[in-house]
């Protein structure tokens, strides 16, 4: 082969990966029409139930192994006084998280979710891309590999989640890239930037993107991206290819799945928003994307937080269509 990096492996399976399975589609869709209830009367869970049968394969599917993995990864580009936090907080948010502390735990825990850490070479923080480029292309490499690893091809449902004190940056980076317009629409308060620093991330993603100039999405990903950016964008393409549909969470998780739509159409189709988040901008990524978000709640987290709340609603919504008698099972007059 050719060009054989992980990058162009994971854009070629990306390409050739197979769709729902339409015989689930309809036979889920003819199921929903007669379980008890007036038509439509689960609003969206009907659509959730019949899209997830579909992405299995299975038209009367359950919720068995649902997986939350939590990517973690440092930025150099918080020399650049773009975050309120230290970048410390990365590392120590990992050991957190190793002990079950963390909102992600209760959450993954809450609903039966087992959950994974993936700390991506904390101690070599990314470059700062107001200089360089972030990564090279083995960096890129190694953390698309590490997030399609991380995968179990086993489960049933996927949430991808992160920490990186800095990442809303390399967000908004990797947004203000692939989709235009002006720096300022992308930029937000992160952890709690006051306006000055607001503004200065603003000028830091267009210098950045002065700077790197890329072309193309997953250049985008490696000048402006982040370790634990591009290990999401490896787990949702792996997610993609196992047909294992998956909630997305926060501006960062969209902004990694942003790239893999631009890499190849369609790419995101086993993918459900879980929220739009308060960072203003992920508004603007899932209006591009065309995702309409199932929570919001005003969370700013990250972790997967808001994916792994989502998973009840999934759940709800498998319970009722795998779990309801039809009209005739029931002996209850329909419409
Ligand atoms: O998910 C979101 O939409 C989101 C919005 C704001 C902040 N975060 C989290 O906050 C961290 C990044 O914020 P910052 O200000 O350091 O760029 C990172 O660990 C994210 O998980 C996450
Ligand atoms: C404490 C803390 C927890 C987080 N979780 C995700 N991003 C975070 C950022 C901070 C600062």
């Amino acid at each position: 082969m050719q060009n054989d990096s992980f990058a162009a492996q994971m854009q070629a399976h990306l390409q050739a990966a197979k769709g729902p399975s339409a015989a689930a589609q309809v036979e889920a869709s003819a199921r929903n029409d007669v379980l008890t209830k007036p038509p439509g009367a689960l609003g969206r869970l009907e659509d959730l139930a019949i899209w997830y049968a579909s992405w299995r394969g299975d038209a009367r599917p359950q919720i068995t192994a649902p997986q939350v993995i939590v990517f973690a990864g440092n930025h150099g580009v918080v020399a650049q006084g773009i975050s309120a936090f230290p970048a410390e907080v990365t590392v120590q948010m990992v050991a957190n998280f190793e002990r079950g502390g963390a909102a992600i735990n209760q959450l993954a825990n809450l609903h039966g979710a087992k959950m994974e850490v993936v700390a991506l070479e904390l101690d070599r923080p990314t470059f700062d891309f107001t200089q360089r480029a972030a990564m090279d292309a083995a960096h890129l490499d190694a953390a698309l590999k590490a997030g399609w690893d991380a995968v179990d091809p086993a489960s049933d449902l996927l949430v991808v989640g992160e920490m990186g004190i800095g990442n809303t940056t390399a967000a908004a980076a990797i947004s203000l890239a692939l989709f235009g317009g002006e720096a300022a629409d992308w930029v937000g308060r992160g952890t709690g930037l006051d306006d000055a620093g607001v503004a200065r991330k603003a000028e830091v993603i267009a210098k950045a993107l002065e700077v790197n100039a890329p072309e193309g999405p997953l250049e985008v990903l490696r000048c402006v991206g982040g370790r634990e950016v591009a290990a999401m964008a490896g787990a949702i393409a792996r997610a993609r290819v196992e047909n294992i549909p998956l909630i997305l969470d926060g501006f960062i998780c969209c902004s990694a799945a942003a790239v893999l739509e631009k890499l190849v159409e369609g790419a995101l189709d086993h993918c459900v928003a879980g929220h739009r988040s308060a960072e203003a901008a992920h508004g603007r990524v899932l209006e591009a994307l065309g995702k309409e978000p199932l929570l919001t709640l005003g969370l700013r987290l990250g972790e997967g937080s808001g994916a792994a709340l989502a998973i009840g609603i999934l759940k709800g919504a498998i319970a009722c269509h795998s779990g309801m008698a039809s009209f005739a099972e029931a002996g209850v007059s329909d419409g």
